[in-house]
């Protein structure tokens, strides 16, 4: 049997896709370099392709798709779509899998412990301990306590529900903003606002909306400027949904008293810049799905995702759904 053409333009996948794989699939091309593949030397490996792994940092632009003649499939072995560009993809008739749900609960987690982190001050108390000061007396900073507070969430899709759950199990109330309120029970015990409201309202606010041409650097000062002097801002949804540099100004003026960010903009973020100088940034490098188990998941939705579509059968969680194989037999 002639193996399927596959070009790889992301700098890790998990053993586990690699694997699975294998029997079908002949990687013509990997890219293993830490920075970003370039759109011009993506552009000259699609061409031979048939399934394409993308994800962070890819650029799938429309210039790359319109030499990809031959791609039957794009596989990201993650839930955020926004380093592809859906439309051309769609207009290419090339459906997108991507990996929701498996990672939802991981992602959740992890933003109510940077939530957690940021509240009560864990890291820098932990230093306190590392740098022998307690032999010198008692941790000197006040954390803020989560119960009778609230949490605001700013895209309550999946990850937003799972979080509000957790918020709520520590004594939060919640309120959201989409731009649909939403009428299912899964935001029983949860209160819809504009976003004027929850900004005002939210003692932490988070960002779980997907990246896209309206979400881009939406939050911005002008937005800092509405929120609590006291609010925790958390990022786990994409670094370029807010104006960075408008977060180091909200953050260095008090406007806002703390972030705890997962993800930044850019990623990886550099060690100089101006965000790591500040003692109310947290930064982590983005691991909101990084436990064994969920990337396990992961790897193998997104290689059934990549055999299915090189099949000419249906992605089981397909980002254009128009286009989707299922859908056009
Ligand atoms: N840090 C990490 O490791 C991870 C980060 N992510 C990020 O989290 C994002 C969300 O994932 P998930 O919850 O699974 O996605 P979902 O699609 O389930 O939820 C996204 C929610 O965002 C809302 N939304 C979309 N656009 C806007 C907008 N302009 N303003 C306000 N709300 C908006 C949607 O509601 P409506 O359409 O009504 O507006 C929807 O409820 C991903 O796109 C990804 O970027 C995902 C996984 C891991
Ligand atoms: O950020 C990770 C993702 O799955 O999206």
């Amino acid at each position: 049997m002639e193996k399927y053409k596959v070009v790889i333009a992301v700098n890790y996948i998990h053993p586990r896709f690699l694997e699975m794989i294998a029997p079908y699939c002949e990687i013509i091309r990997q890219w293993k370099y830490p920075e970003q593949i370039s759109e011009n030397l993506l552009t000259q490996w699609i061409s031979g392709a048939e399934g394409l792994v993308a994800g962070q940092g890819s650029p799938v632009t429309a210039k790359v798709l319109a030499q990809a003649t031959n791609l039957k499939v794009i596989t990201l072995p993650q839930t955020g779509y926004n380093e592809v560009d859906i439309a051309a993809a769609t207009a290419y008739g090339i459906p997108v899998g991507h990996t929701p749900g498996v990672l939802t609960e991981t992602v959740a987690e992890l933003a109510m412990a940077i939530t957690l982190c940021a509240a009560r001050d864990l890291i820098p108390a932990h230093q306190f301990v590392l740098e022998g000061k307690w032999m010198e007396g008692t941790y000197p900073v006040f954390g803020m306590d989560l119960s009778r507070r609230t949490m605001g969430i700013l895209g309550m899709g999946a990850i937003g529900i799972s979080l509000s759950r957790r918020a709520r199990a520590c004594g939060m109330t919640v309120i959201y903003h989409n731009r649909h309120p939403r009428t299912d029970d899964t935001v029983r015990c949860t209160e819809y606002v504009t976003v004027d409201e929850l900004l005002r309202r939210s003692d932490v606010l988070v960002a779980a909306m997907p990246l896209t041409d309206e979400t881009r650097h939406m939050i911005d000062i002008n937005w800092f400027k509405k929120m609590k002097k006291t609010a925790i801002f958390v990022n786990i949804a994409r670094g370029g949904v807010v104006n960075t540099s408008d977060l180091i100004t909200a953050l260095q003026t008090g406007q806002i008293a703390k972030a705890a960010l997962d993800v930044s903009e850019p990623e990886p973020l550099p060690v100089d810049h101006p965000l790591l100088a500040l003692p109310n940034a947290l930064v982590f490098p983005h691991i909101g799905s990084l436990t064994e188990r969920t990337r396990r998941d992961m790897a193998e939705l997104a290689a059934r995702n990549l055999l299915k579509g090189l099949a000419g059968n249906a992605l089981e969680t397909c980002v254009n759904e128009k286009v989707n194989y299922s859908s056009n037999s």
